[in-house]
């Protein structure tokens, strides 16, 4: 069986992804190492640069995203050494003692680093702060975390009366609140809970369904008094612990091997084993799925490492059928949405995907990026408010596509590419390096490059 070609080319300050598919078809096999995950990445920076002692993290994701918490911290004064290494060290400033910025600090495209930043900005008394982002973040929705924080006693100024960045923060003591979410989102609830950690007595937020868990684990673990109700998706925080260094080994990120898992489910006669992918259960949605699709996953060397599930991933090529993707199940594949939608384009079906509108304030509008780049490679896809409507079975011809400068969005073309016949080009795919800077290095392997 022939290869396709990858190639990489350079178009003013962007790239595009070129994959050509084999006349003959193509299969992809053999053991892959994924990068750490993301969410695990930015909290244990975050939290080491608040602790008292130093940090180990071995794993550390090294994309754009992860850079952009590490150089926020380092400008408000804490040491953060080897960052390109597989052992970094954070040399933690302890609770409170974040040093007032002399520049803007910029969170870059990352929503996770600006929100949860913010809960420590405004929790700290007597500092001013000022944060931007890029294009897309400063399209992004903040009202929903500057609304508890201001209701905690925040002050925070912004564009569009306060609701999107750039925006200044004056830092003081806050009071304590119990916050019902009306959204299921992680960069909600941990900030606020990263919030109370400086707050007198304790902060409580509730969200409607199980965002992903790794703040309440990880601050637990660093010595943050937490109490975790499963039964109300209820987490308090107790103000004003010690919180002291750790190891953390940060496990890969199920949202990254989610394109792998895809790509071996799609693309006849493939196998692949994905190494060391965190498999925590408020982020195993895509297993589900793929289970209900019929998909040929099996888990193996399950074990646990520093307080997170992982285990390795073995995925071969199956006849898939549609379902549907709806209520508390979205927030836990929240991100893999864009590459279910290329599996529902081959899937036996029509695949509805409902209660998703949040996909349209990440990075790009991934519903609408979606539904438009995969029609035009030949699918049947209709987009809901909320979602999408995908009719399976119609096969996928190569075209040019763009990214939007959203890696997920990237990623996920590049992988229905494998599968179209003839040419598909992507545009801005560099996007992929801002949660997997090694990409394109791995597709190349799977495909025998
Ligand atoms: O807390 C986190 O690390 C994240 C939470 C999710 O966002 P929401 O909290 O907005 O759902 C997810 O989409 C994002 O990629 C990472
Ligand atoms: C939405 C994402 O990240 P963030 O919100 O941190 O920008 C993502 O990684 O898909």
């Amino acid at each position: 069986m022939s290869s396709p070609i990858i190639q990489l080319q350079p178009v003013e300050q962007h790239q595009d992804l070129i994959i050509t598919t084999p006349a003959s078809g193509l299969s992809l096999q053999g053991t892959i190492k994924i990068p750490g995950d993301k969410s695990i990445s930015h909290r244990s920076l975050m939290l080491g640069a608040i602790s008292e002692g130093e940090t180990i993290i071995h794993g550390l994701l090294l994309g754009e995203d992860p850079r952009s918490t590490a150089s926020c911290f380092q400008a408000m004064g804490v040491e953060i050494s080897e960052l390109n290494s597989d052992r970094v060290t954070v040399k933690g400033n302890g609770l409170g003692n974040l040093l007032e910025p002399t520049e803007v600090l910029n969170a870059g495209n990352s929503g996770t680093t600006l929100r949860l930043m913010l809960g420590l900005l405004a929790s700290h008394p007597d500092r001013f702060f000022t944060v931007t982002g890029d294009h897309s973040l400063c399209s992004r929705p903040m009202s929903r975390v500057v609304k508890p924080l201001q209701e905690m006693g925040a002050q925070i100024w912004g564009r569009k009366t306060n609701t999107l960045a750039p925006l200044a923060i004056q830092g003081q003591a806050l009071k304590p609140i119990h916050y019902h979410s009306p959204i299921a989102s992680a960069q909600v609830k941990s900030c606020i809970l990263l919030a109370g950690l400086m707050t007198e007595g304790l902060t409580k937020v509730t969200e409607p369904a199980l965002s992903r868990d790794h703040s309440e684990r990880m601050l637990q673990a660093f010595g943050a008094k937490i109490d975790v109700d499963p039964a109300t998706n209820s987490v308090s925080i107790m103000g004003h612990p010690t919180l002291k260094g750790q190891t953390v080994i940060v496990p890969g990120d199920i949202s990254s091997a989610a394109f792998w898992m895809i790509a071996a489910a799609i693309v006849p006669d493939s196998n692949l084993l994905i190494e060391n992918v965190g498999i925590n259960p408020t982020r195993t949605g895509i297993l589900e799925v793929m289970q209900a699709m019929g998909a040929d996953i099996t888990l193996e060397n399950e074990r646990i490492v520093t307080g997170e599930p992982v285990a390795d991933l073995r995925v071969k090529h199956s006849h898939l059928k549609a379902c549907t993707i709806e209520g508390d199940l979205i927030p836990r594949l929240i991100d893999e949405i864009p590459i279910i939608a290329v599996a529902a384009t081959f899937a036996q079906g029509t695949t509805i995907i409902k209660d998703a509108a949040e996909l349209r304030v990440k990075e790009s509008d991934r519903l609408a990026v979606m539904a438009s780049a995969l029609n035009k490679m030949g699918a049947n896809v209709t987009e809901l408010p909320d979602g999408l409507e995908i009719i399976g079975g119609t096969g996928l011809t190569g075209t040019e596509v763009d990214s939007y400068t959203d890696h997920r969005i990237a990623m996920s073309l590049a992988i229905a590419a494998l599968n179209a016949k003839h040419s598909t080009i992507i545009h801005r795919a560099e996007a992929a390096g801002i949660s997997y800077p090694t990409f394109v290095s791995t597709l190349k392997q799977v495909c025998g490059e």
